[in-house]
């Protein structure tokens, strides 16, 4: 016999009523239609005067009422019976958590991209290596983001896998010479780093990166760019550019004075001086540090729970606090792309790379 055809008992409508309180929340339209049929199966059809037009949620929940009529209150049981009957088993089949690799987005062979709960996450996937971002990860990182500007999901993570959030550029990226030479080298890779940077700049919802672990050169400069930055208690914040030979990239030039200061920036952009996450949230660079044994579980309750704010809204304010900034951005990332293109041609910062590839330094 079908579930309609069936006649909802006394006890089927009360143990439907205690089932309610355990479902997730089902939304407002929901929660208006098992108001109206409790209503009805329980005080039949509406008898209370209508509610002035300034009590919003009385006139909803009266009106919902009020639109079932003469309908019988047997017939509202029922139908109250099997509309939480059919919330229950959506619920479950919801609550049914599939694992990671199930919900991975393809096409990354860098990155392991994920998109739930109206959040898309970027994590970057070479633990190996501590995250040090390739030629290929710089390319896949623009595309995910690219991807996740454009798709359903209100808020986008940058995070990493391992024990290392990331270790910056990976310093094999410069041994790979091209038949035109060491200059060309030198000019394909500024344009990479501008365009990179350049997506971090445009992206148009709040970018949140969860750093779970340290975080070394490019990592840490493009942090300024970010709308919010959580960190592990074991994360550490280092820009070692001049023991490479280096300049500052990211818009860090610009973003970390404006965030700490002139004085604070110039010891970690010229001095490399390596911060604690303590350090790093006392200066500015940082939104909140968390204790490392909870940091997943308490970073990603916080992110579900902003995800449910209204995507619109997010982005807009984000444009609000952000647009005014954009060109002078572009600007600066071009102009530190443009010295770093100099830079990678000079002794120094070849003899630092050779020497961390051949194992003599390490930072
Ligand atoms: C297109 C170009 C754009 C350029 C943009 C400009 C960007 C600038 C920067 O990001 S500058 C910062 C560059 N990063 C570094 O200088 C870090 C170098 N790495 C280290 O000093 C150390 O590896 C460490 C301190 C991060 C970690 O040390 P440790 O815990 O002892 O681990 P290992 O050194 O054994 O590392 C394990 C494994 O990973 C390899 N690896 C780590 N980081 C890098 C890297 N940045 N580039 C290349 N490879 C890296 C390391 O060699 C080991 O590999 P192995 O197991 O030996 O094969």
């Amino acid at each position: 016999m079908s579930k309609t055809a069936m006649r909802a008992s006394q006890k089927d409508f009360e143990s439907a009523l205690s089932q309610v309180k355990r479902l997730k929340d089902p939304g407002n339209e929901v929660k208006l239609k098992l108001y109206a049929l409790y209503k009805q199966a329980t005080e039949g059809p509406c008898n209370t005067p209508k509610p002035g037009v300034f009590d919003l949620i009385n006139k909803a929940k009266w009106d919902a009422w009020n639109a079932l009529g003469s309908l019988p209150k047997e017939t509202a049981r029922q139908n109250y019976v099997d509309l939480v009957s059919g919330l229950s088993s959506s619920s479950d089949s919801s609550s049914q958590v599939k694992p990671e690799a199930d919900r991975k987005q393809p096409g990354y062979e860098t990155l392991v991209v994920t998109s739930e709960d109206s959040i898309t996450k970027i994590m970057m996937n070479r633990p190996a290596k501590k995250n040090a971002i390739t030629i290929q990860m710089y390319n896949e990182i623009m595309l995910a983001l690219k991807a996740a500007s454009k798709d359903d999901s209100a808020i986008t993570v940058l995070t990493g896998n391992g024990d290392y959030y990331s270790s910056g550029n990976d310093l094999s990226n410069f041994t790979d010479i091209p038949p035109e030479g060491i200059e060309e080298k030198a000019k394909s890779s500024a344009i990479l780093l501008r365009d990179f940077v350049d997506c971090f700049i445009d992206f148009p919802k709040p970018l949140i990166a969860v750093v779970n672990g340290p975080a070394v050169g490019i990592s840490v400069t493009i942090l300024g760019l970010f709308d919010t930055v959580y960190a592990s208690s074991r994360a550490t914040f280092h820009t070692p550019f001049s023991h490479l030979g280096q300049s500052p990239e990211g818009c860090s030039s610009y973003t970390f004075p404006k965030i700490m200061g002139p004085a604070k920036a110039a010891e970690m952009l010229i001095f490399g001086k390596k911060l604690t996450a303590a350090e790093a949230c006392a200066q500015g660079l940082v939104t909140e540090v968390f204790p490392d044994s909870t940091f997943q579980k308490e970073v990603w309750t916080r992110l579900k729970a902003y995800s449910k704010l209204p995507p619109n809204a997010m982005r807009i304010s984000k444009q609000v606090i952000r647009n005014r900034e954009k060109e002078k951005l572009r600007a600066i990332n071009a102009e530190e792309s443009r010295a770093l293109q100099e830079r990678w041609l000079s002794d120094e910062c070849t003899n630092a790379v050779m020497n961390f590839l051949t194992r003599k330094a390490k930072l």
